[in-house]
């Protein structure tokens, strides 16, 4: 299959490198968590046969995200997951929870359908508030991982100070979480670093594409030493989506990096059964480019949409302000806020 010379200078070419298929979930966002059970039937399905290690399904914003504050699902996430189960034979189904939004409840529940993984998502600075969660993924027999969202707002030592405190807790694997899409290269080189210098662990890397670096931040992961990476078939996902899994694919395989992953079958998926379903195009647009510029959440782009629609406003004068509040996920009710003020200032402004 592979069709040319390699380019191997920096990176290990005997690494083997698990993906992990987020469109199900990160996607979830892109498309207002309007996912039916035959779309990720069909996905799930066709990733399985593609021989994708890890499919996560859930709600965009995790387990029991479906409400008002985050946007309600259309279809339950638990009918979801083992809907997924059922025709996967190769890959594993994993969800994402973040502590508060979803419980434990929920993840004994979501264990109880025959999901392998489920990650356990922090701000950066949180990661103590994993314990349980973590514990009890462990007891449940399921891979774990700690996940350091937001994390271009720590640095290197204090993210791996947090990962060190989520291996202590049981994680199999932690990851850097771009969120915002906000690091450039050589900070995401620092922060996986500091973290397989001081993790016992494998190392995992998340990203986001709102500054067009995603594909070039996770090859500066992987150099680093990540192993553990994230993608979404035709860039599915919150703002400007994530590393782009079939092109990752392609591109993992010119350089000799094993995944395991058919190189056809993720492009025919890609082509024939996530391009349709997408509302629009996963572009870089002046909304998600402010997501990566300002350092804001990828998640908010849409709320912050609807707010600017809602009080006449400019969504990235929105973004930039959340942004100055240094908003944290779970606080999208402030975008709402953040622009009611912001209209009242426009309108109080003398002409
Ligand atoms: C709100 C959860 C969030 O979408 C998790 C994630 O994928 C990220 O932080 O990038
Ligand atoms: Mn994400």
């Amino acid at each position: 299959m592979n069709p040319g010379p390699r380019e191997e200078e920096g990176l290990k070419t005997n690494q083997r490198i698990t993906i992990t298929e987020v469109a199900l979930r990160d996607g979830s966002h892109a498309i207002n968590h309007q996912y039916t059970a035959d779309q990720v039937i069909s996905i799930a399905k066709a990733l399985d046969e593609a021989n994708v290690p890890y499919i996560e399904i859930s709600h965009g914003d995790g387990l029991a995200g479906s409400s008002l504050q985050y946007g309600l699902s259309r279809t339950n996430e638990m009918e979801l997951i083992e809907a997924a189960v059922s025709v996967c034979t190769a890959s594993k189904i994993g969800v994402l929870l973040l502590p508060g939004i979803g419980t434990i409840r929920h993840l004994n529940e979501a264990a109880k359908l025959g999901i392998g993984m489920a990650r356990i998502a922090t701000h950066v600075t949180e990661a103590d508030i994993s314990a349980q969660h973590i514990a009890r993924s462990k007891e449940l027999g399921l891979h774990t991982v700690g996940f350091l969202m937001m994390s271009h707002m720590a640095p290197p030592r204090l993210l791996a100070e947090q990962a060190k405190l989520m291996e202590s807790y049981g994680a199999d694997t932690v990851y850097v979480v771009d969120s915002a899409g906000a690091l450039l290269p050589h900070q995401v080189t620092e922060r996986i670093r500091a973290l397989t210098q001081s993790l016992s662990v494998p190392v995992g890397f998340h990203g986001h594409n709102n500054l067009s670096l995603a594909m070039g931040n996770t090859l500066a992961a992987i150099e680093a030493g990540a192993t553990w990476i994230d993608g979404s078939v035709r860039c599915l996902g919150a703002g400007a989506g994530n590393t782009q899994t079939e092109v990752l694919v392609a591109v993992l395989d010119r350089l000799g990096i094993e995944t395991g992953i058919d190189v056809y079958k993720i492009m025919d998926l890609a082509e024939e059964i996530v391009a349709p379903i997408l509302l629009k195009p996963q572009e870089i647009t002046r909304g998600s480019l402010i997501l990566g510029y300002a350092g804001v959440y990828s998640s908010f782009l849409l709320h912050a949409e609807r707010a600017a629609e809602k009080f006449g406003l400019d969504a990235r004068d929105i973004l930039l302000e959340i942004g100055r509040h240094k908003a944290v996920g779970g606080q999208e009710d402030m975008i709402m806020s953040v622009a009611a003020e912001l209209a009242k200032g426009k309108r109080e402004a003398p002409v």
